[in-house]
């Protein structure tokens, strides 16, 4: 697998990548550059500088996973990537920290005029009076964008005795009450804030939500910080407000262009203090970042589930924990299914019984989507695209949870639908270790991670043996055994744990045995 790092990525990500991949790093790629060179990496990662957009993402044939080492996704197409089934992960809280202190910092150095105080002492003056400043104590702070960042920076203005007010629509007031602070309006804010600060994504929505408009219901003298994303204000409106006086200054971290324009009026303000997208530029976020996102990458290029893909549910900690060591199991379960299937897959059921009942379980479904579809389709299947594929291919997926489970702690249940009927594949853990324990109502003991050789037959004298002497002869090993235990009365399963893949023309053979109804032959080493 080829990993290529794109931007300034810490040295410890790399590192960890390294151990596993080969990875190359390629800083400062122009466009056309990373068009070229793509479509020979299995993975991707960059921060807010490379740009990865649809076309680079038609030309990645082999990309599996795009990694983030920030927050902001917005400089990835993230949906011509979900549809090309890449995954696209972040490292969200890695730089929460070094972007709230930067906001601070800003905020301070905005309010109290450090940068043109501190230029104008190294131009050789001393103006005591031309930079005096306002205190932060007793102010109102408008916080638009109430999640990690913006919640630290509320956190810190209560801390200056400041009063904060905040808008997020996702938010609810109790959050808001922990943090000692009130929700309110955008409108409210504008009206009564003296510093308003910005800590949410660009989005269709965010777009401009400062521009003309906004400003001119702003209380005048009023201070803007924004740490966020360029876009969200309208950089010729915030000029012209800062010019005219209406508002008292601008503190700007990030931009509509980035690097930005030199002709950009903002850069020739006073009442300005401009930084060029340092906010998670801190030692401490850059290992951080790239840590998070390594762990990541290695988890996606290992097919296993990344919690922190943005084009996949969210799987709080506490979940994962409990469902990860199912993952493996219900993939195999999944390609157990697909492989006794007998014509196209119109429905599956996954049932879950016992305690794994009680958190969600979604993510295992798509597990078992993910076994079901790899061994049939050209393309890899994975966890952001599994279920789009299976409903492309019209196949109705359901989940069904019962508390009660039966003899195990927790029971997996894969029912798929054909036109012919439908087949069922039970599986559990014990302590570890997978097992599938039900094959079409046949009760087994079988570990679903190696050869297996699945043969139903009728329960009669000699059937086995049969089977046993035709491998024998085409030099296959037979290195375990399992029958069933049948509820099915006259038919039974047979199971075989092999050493070497069969032909195909010696497993048709072994389907022409009078008594047997088939042989299907599942290579779990290639999941
Ligand atoms: N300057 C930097 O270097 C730097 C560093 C880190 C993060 N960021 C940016 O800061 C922003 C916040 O990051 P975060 O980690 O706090 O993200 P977060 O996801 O924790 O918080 C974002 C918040 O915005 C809210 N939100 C969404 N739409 C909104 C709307 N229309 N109005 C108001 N609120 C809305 C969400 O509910 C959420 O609570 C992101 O844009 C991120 O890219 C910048
Ligand atoms: O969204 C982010 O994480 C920040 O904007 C940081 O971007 P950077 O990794 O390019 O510094």
């Amino acid at each position: 697998m080829k990993v290529l790092v794109c931007d300034g990525v810490s040295e410890q990500g790399v590192a960890m990548l390294s151990k596993e991949f080969a990875v190359e790093v390629k800083k400062k790629l122009s466009p056309e550059e990373l068009l070229a060179i793509i479509p020979a990496y299995d993975a991707l990662v960059v921060r807010s500088e490379t740009k990865v957009t649809k076309a680079v993402l038609q030309a990645a044939e082999r990309l599996k996973v795009i990694g983030r080492a920030g927050v902001g996704v917005d400089n990835i197409d993230v949906e011509a990537a979900t549809q090309k089934g890449v995954i696209v992960l972040n490292a969200p809280e890695g730089n929460t920290i070094a972007a709230t202190e930067h906001t601070v910092a800003m905020m301070l150095s905005l309010a109290r005029n450090i940068p043109a105080a501190h230029a104008s002492m190294k131009n050789r003056e001393w103006q005591r009076s031309k930079y005096v400043g306002v205190e932060m104590r007793g102010k109102t702070l408008g916080v638009v964008g109430l999640g990690r960042i913006g919640s630290g920076v509320a956190k810190r203005a209560v801390a200056l005795e400041m009063k904060v007010i905040a808008y997020d629509p996702y938010i609810n007031a109790e959050h808001a009450k922990n943090l000692g602070i009130e929700l309110a309006s955008v409108d409210d804010i504008l009206a009564q804030a003296d510093f308003i600060t910005f800590h949410m994504p660009l989005t269709a929505q965010t777009k401009y939500l400062v521009n003309k408009e906004a400003l001119a219901k702003m209380k005048p003298g009023v201070r803007l910080i924004n740490c966020a994303r360029g876009g969200i204000i309208d950089e010729l409106a915030l000029a012209e407000a800062l010019q005219n006086g209406a508002v008292a200054g601008a503190a700007i971290d990030v931009f509509e262009q980035e690097p930005v324009d030199p002709g950009s009026p903002l850069l020739g303000l006073d009442n300005i203090v401009l930084t060029p997208h340092l906010g998670a530029s801190t030692a401490e976020a850059q290992v951080g970042v790239a840590v998070d996102v390594a762990y990541g990458i290695i988890a996606a290029l290992r097919g296993e589930p990344v919690t922190t893909a943005v084009n996949m549910a969210p799987v709080a900690p506490h979940v994962l924990k409990l469902i990860k060591p199912y993952f493996n199991l219900a993939e195999r379960m999944g390609c157990t299914a697909v492989n006794l299937a007998d014509g196209p897959i119109t429905g599956i059921d996954v049932e879950y019984h016992g305690d794994i009942t009680e958190v969600d379980t979604k993510m295992l479904t798509t597990a078992v989507l993910k076994g079901l579809l790899n061994p049939i389709l050209q393309e890899a299947v994975n966890y952001v695209n599994a279920p789009g594929l299976a409903k492309a291919r019209n196949i109705r997926v359901k989940e069904v949870k019962n508390k009660e489970a039966a003899n195990f702690a927790n029971l997996l249940t894969v029912k798929v639908t054909t036109a012919q009927g439908g087949h069922l594949v039970q599986g559990t853990l014990f302590g570890e270790e997978e097992r599938i324990v039900n094959i079409d109502g046949h009760r087994v003991d079988v570990d679903p991670r190696a050869r297996i050789v699945i043969c139903p037959h009728i329960n009669r004298p000699g059937v086995i043996g049969t089977v046993g002497t035709l491998l024998g002869e085409a030099g296959i090993n037979i290195s375990g055994m399992q029958v069933g235990k049948t509820d099915v009365s006259g038919t039974n399963i047979m199971v075989l744990t092999v050493d070497n893949d069969i032909p195909a023309a010696v497993l048709e053979k072994v389907t022409a045995i009078d008594g047997i109804f088939g042989a299907k032959l599942i290579n779990f080493n290639t999941i």
